[in-house]
Formats: C-alpha cells, sequence, structure tokens
C-alpha cells in the first residue's frame, strides 16, 4: 500500500527493519539533543506530515530495547494518527527510569504501526445478549 508523506526531516523515510517487521521505526529530527530527567515527558518532532487512506490509522508505539534498557516509553502509547492529520507527526516519548536520558536528532525513539480500522454506527437498544462472561472482568475468571 502507498502513504503520501512529505519529510521535512534531515533523515531518510522510517524503514521496516526486516522483511516482516509490523513497525517503522521512527528518527526524532531535533535541532538539538533533549536531556529528559526521570518523569519527564516531551513531544519529539518526526518531520514527517502523511496522508494515510480513509480507513487506515498510524498506531504510535514504544520500542522494546529503549524501554527495557532505558525505561522510555510513548506517554500515550499507542498513539493515534488520524487519516484526516496533516500535521507533523510527533512521539510523546516519557522516561520511566531513574536516569537522564539523552534524546539525539536522528535517534529511533519509537515505531509507527499502520493498521486497518472500523468507524461504527451506534445501534442504541434498551436489552443486550446474554454471554458466558456477562459483567465478569477485571480478575473475575481467577488468576
Ligand atoms: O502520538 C501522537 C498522537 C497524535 N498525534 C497527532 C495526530 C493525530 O491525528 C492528532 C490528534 O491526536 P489525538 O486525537 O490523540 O489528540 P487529542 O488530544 O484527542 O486532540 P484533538 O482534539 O486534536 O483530536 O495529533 C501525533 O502526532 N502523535
Amino acid at each position: 500500500m502507498k502513504v503520501k508523506v512529505i519529510n521535512k526531516s534531515k533523515h531518510g523515510l522510517p524503514q521496516y527493519q526486516t522483511a516482516a517487521a509490523a513497525g517503522l521505526d521512527l528518527n526524532a529530527n531535533l535541532d538539538q539533543d533533549i536531556e529528559l530527567k526521570p518523569l519527564e515527558r516531551v513531544l519529539v518532532p518526526t518531520g514527517l506530515f502523511m496522508e494515510l487512506p480513509v480507513g487506515f490509522e498510524a498506531q504510535i508505539r514504544p520500542r522494546s530495547g529503549l524501554a527495557f534498557k532505558h525505561g522510555l516509553s510513548v506517554l500515550n502509547s499507542p498513539g493515534t494518527i488520524d487519516a484526516d492529520y496533516r500535521g507533523e507527526v510527533k512521539v510523546l516519548l516519557v522516561n520511566l527510569s531513574n536516569e537522564p536520558f539523552v534524546v539525539k536528532d536522528g535517534e529511533r525513539v519509537a515505531q509507527m504501526v499502520i493498521a486497518r480500522h472500523e468507524q461504527i454506527q451506534w445501534e442504541e437498544v434498551a436489552l443486550l445478549e446474554d454471554s458466558e462472561r456477562a459483567a465478569g472482568g477485571f480478575g473475575s475468571t481467577g488468576k
């Protein structure tokens, strides 16, 4: 599937790192490094502007290596890029470790998965059909 993109960053377009990867790694596009102190958050620009086909969204997710090694996450994970968004794609990074983390220009800070989604029409009713689970949740089936 082709997706229209404008790349205003200093970097190449995000790439799949392996043939069957789900996520495209997103590069930070920075004029200078950003130091993220413990529990600080920052909106990291990518320099990318996209036009997703209607019926698709992009999800911005953490990279597990950065999460495991440095406690770096995407605060609103998965961030949602709407098909009608024409602004710059940004990554809301948060440092959940107790050490500062320096985000550098060009660093692959997060990954982006393009996914199909539905839009629904509500059908308001008075009763819902019975089910095995009924209202059980939050550990109702045991450990
Ligand atoms: O991690 C993210 C999340 C969102 N966006 C952009 C694309 C998205 O289409 C738009 C709006 O995102 P969202 O709907 O999550 O934001 P909101 O807080 O509900 O604001 P709005 O009122 O603008 O929808 O912001 C990003 O660039 N990165």
